[in-house]
């Protein structure tokens, strides 16, 4: 079986060190560069990963022509993650995007460029087969409660708010939630902020806490009864099987896939 050539950029993040020693670790994978903004020319073993020989580049350009890795796994921040993304694309790498905080604009035109080079790109905004389950769920249920409330948890070291989960939630109940606008038409906030931000009248609250990782609840309710669906993650491990799974995945497809629902059977 032919081995396929990783990129990781951000190896020295929460997710990118559990991403670095997924694609050192496993057989069909092979970890051929790193893309950091420091550390150039160093290697991920100079970098206390033990047993993992990498180069580090900071230049995506130079690290996708010399490296020439088949795919970019980016898992950085939202402006620097959409230029690798791009970059990839141009470069004919094709890119597996964990990080969140994308612009519908930014998925766009990536989706655009995916299918101008005919090559396959994956934007995850969860990885964790658990999460996915909860949004499918979440869409089901949305067909039958139209009233809907999402409450999403994270670390206080997030950037982005609300979670690329939870507007990926959002959008996807939309497929099949009634249009409404929920709460009493009047209700006003008397503290800003107070409701959430409101997607087509969902409303979504963040949470931002030490000690979490990422929780998210998704809140239906109708005359006399709620439903919940939760979903949590305890730690950073539990996204590395939807990363090896989109890795395998995006090297078969020659378009954009947003939501790791739409590959899993
Ligand atoms: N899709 C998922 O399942 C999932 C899960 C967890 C986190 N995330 C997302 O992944 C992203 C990273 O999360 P994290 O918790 O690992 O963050 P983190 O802050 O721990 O790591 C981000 C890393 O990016 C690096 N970085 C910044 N600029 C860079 C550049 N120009 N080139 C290369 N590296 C650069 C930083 O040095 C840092 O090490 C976030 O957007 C987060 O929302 C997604
Ligand atoms: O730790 C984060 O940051 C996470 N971000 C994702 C999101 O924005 O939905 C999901 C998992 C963790």
């Amino acid at each position: 079986m032919k081995t396929i050539k990783v990129a990781i950029a951000g190896p020295r993040g929460r997710m990118g060190k559990e991403a670095v020693a997924l694609a050192s670790n496993e057989e069909s994978f092979e970890l051929v560069s790193a893309l950091d903004h420091k550390n150039e020319g160093k290697n991920l073993s100079d970098l206390g990963f033990t047993d993992v020989d990498a180069t580090v580049f900071t230049d995506i350009e130079q690290c996708l022509i010399e490296s020439k890795p088949d795919v970019l796994i980016d898992l950085t921040t939202p402006e620097v993650g959409f230029k690798h993304a791009k970059t990839a694309l141009l470069n004919g790498v094709r890119p597996v995007v964990g990080t969140t905080g994308f612009t519908k604009e930014q998925l766009d035109e990536l989706k655009q460029m995916a299918e101008e080079k005919g090559l396959g790109c994956i934007i995850a905004p969860n990885f964790a087969i658990g999460a996915v389950l909860m949004m499918k769920f979440s869409q089901m249920a949305a067909k039958y409660f139209s009233d809907v409330e999402i409450i999403e948890m994270h670390h206080d070291q997030k950037l982005d708010a609300p979670s690329g989960t939870a507007v990926k939630t959002a959008e996807m109940i939309n497929e099949n939630r009634e249009n409404k606008s929920q709460g009493h038409p009047n209700e006003k906030e008397t503290m800003a902020g107070a409701r959430g931000a409101d997607l087509d009248g969902m409303h979504i609250h963040s949470v931002r806490l030490p000690g979490l990782i990422a929780h998210q609840q998704v809140l239906f309710g109708a005359d006399g009864q709620t439903l919940t669906i939760r979903h949590d993650s305890y730690n950073r491990q539990s996204f590395m099987s939807g990363v090896k799974v989109s890795v395998e995945t995006v090297m078969k497809l020659d378009t954009l896939v947003y939501g790791l629902e739409n590959i899993l059977d």
